[in-house]
């Protein structure tokens, strides 16, 4: 048997580079090294940080310091990296950091390959410990059963607006809210045949059902569409019979080796999915403020003329921002409803906290759901 080749270094030359070429790569291999250097002496920072916490015996993720850290490194960004790479390149290396002082357990609709899995990799890294979940009740029992440290929740889309089943769960959750983020959803026709004839059922999800509703009309009108508990799970049956095809991410399709058939499907071009990280507040202390924060909350008033806007003018006289009104049936039969509101602020600022006490006072019901950074993306 013939030897195995010796590793070759980054830049083992061939007899065809050009030296320009050669030379320039043997610049990046240096700061290359200069690079893992630092990276480790910033591990080890990190890790006397965890050491210190142990002592003191508080928690590891700092969602408001890495938002910092990172807003920090874009405002002082000169290039020519872009300043939308900061962030990802950043979370990864706190995500690594972070993982030298415990592991982060997050727990998100699975199986492999979801929209939920790339949200929880964008925002944590992915050094992270993957725990999946069947269906989004479950997201919320494991992370409050302390099976996982986090969860992470889809609560609303560009498209097809609120994600009701997360925000009918927030009313009733011990867990709270500690951060968001959101995603550019594609959705890819993914099959195991290379070709659109002969696909008898599309699989998917039902909100991604909805957001294809056009493309699926005009391209495969015979075709049943079947709701499935997640995208990868209907990326997972299309692997088991070519009659099906699925609607899912790139991920998946490369998870259960699928050909994408028709790439970017959805209706909205900019169709977008946000996610809320949840966690237990016995377990968390809620993010102190970033300087970018907001706060969600969740409150009912009494069915009488003029109680919405009552309860809305604390918001204005204290000069705090409305970013988000959505409102849920309550369910009662009388036409009430809850209303989940997005603030900007934390309630640790004068102005918000004096907004949040008069607006409890002018509600039925009121609670918190959480305060946090906004998305750094
Ligand atoms: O500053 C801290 O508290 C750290 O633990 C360090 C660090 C980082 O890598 O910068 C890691 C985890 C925390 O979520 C925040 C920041």
């Amino acid at each position: 048997m013939a030897d195995a080749p010796a590793p070759s270094t980054p830049t083992a030359p061939s007899s065809d580079t050009p030296p320009e070429l050669l030379a320039l790569r043997h610049q990046i291999d240096a700061v290359d090294r200069e690079l893992l250097a630092l990276l480790n002496k910033r591990a080890s920072l990190a890790l006397s940080v965890g050491s210190l916490k142990k002592k003191e015996g508080s928690v590891v993720f700092r969602p408001e310091r890495e938002a910092q850290v990172i807003d920090g490194l874009k405002a002082i960004n000169q290039g020519p990296l872009m300043t939308d790479t900061i962030a990802p390149i950043w979370r990864e290396v706190m995500s690594a950091c972070r993982a030298l002082e415990t592991p982060t357990r997050v727990a998100y609709l699975g199986p492999a390959g979801t929209f939920s899995e790339e949200a929880a990799l964008g925002y944590f890294g992915s050094s992270l410990v993957r725990v999946m979940c069947a269906s989004i009740d479950e997201v919320f029992r494991t992370t409050a059963a302390g099976a996982a440290d986090f969860g992470v929740v889809p609560v609303e889309n560009s498209t097809e607006g609120v994600v009701a089943r997360s925000l009918d769960i927030f009313l009733t959750t011990p867990l709270f809210i500690i951060g968001e983020t959101s995603l550019f959803v594609r959705h890819n026709l993914m099959r195991k045949d290379n070709a659109l004839d002969g696909i008898e059922v599309v699989c998917a999800h039902p909100q991604a059902l909805a957001q294809c509703h056009g493309w699926l009309s005009a391209h495969l009108p015979h075709a049943e569409r079947r709701p499935v508990s997640s995208n990868a799970e209907g990326a997972r049956l299309a692997a088991q019979d070519s009659r099906l095809a699925a609607i899912a991410s790139v991920r998946a399709s490369s998870e259960y080796g699928l050909h994408v058939i028709s790439p970017a499907i959805q209706d909205d071009p900019h169709n977008r999915t946000r996610f809320a990280i949840v966690t237990d507040p016995h377990r968390h202390p809620a993010p102190k403020a970033s300087g970018h924060d907001c706060t969600s909350l969740v409150v009912s008033v009494s069915n009488r003329p003029g109680a919405v806007h009552d309860m809305l003018v604390p918001l204005k006289k204290h000069g705090v921002s409305m970013t988000r009104f959505e409102s849920r049936p309550a369910r009662s039969g009388q036409w009430e409803y809850y209303f989940y509101i997005d603030l900007q602020g934390h309630p640790d600022e004068p102005q918000v906290q004096v907004a949040l006490q008069e607006l409890r006072e002018a509600c039925a019901y009121f609670k918190v759901l959480g305060t946090y950074p906004l998305d750094t993306h």
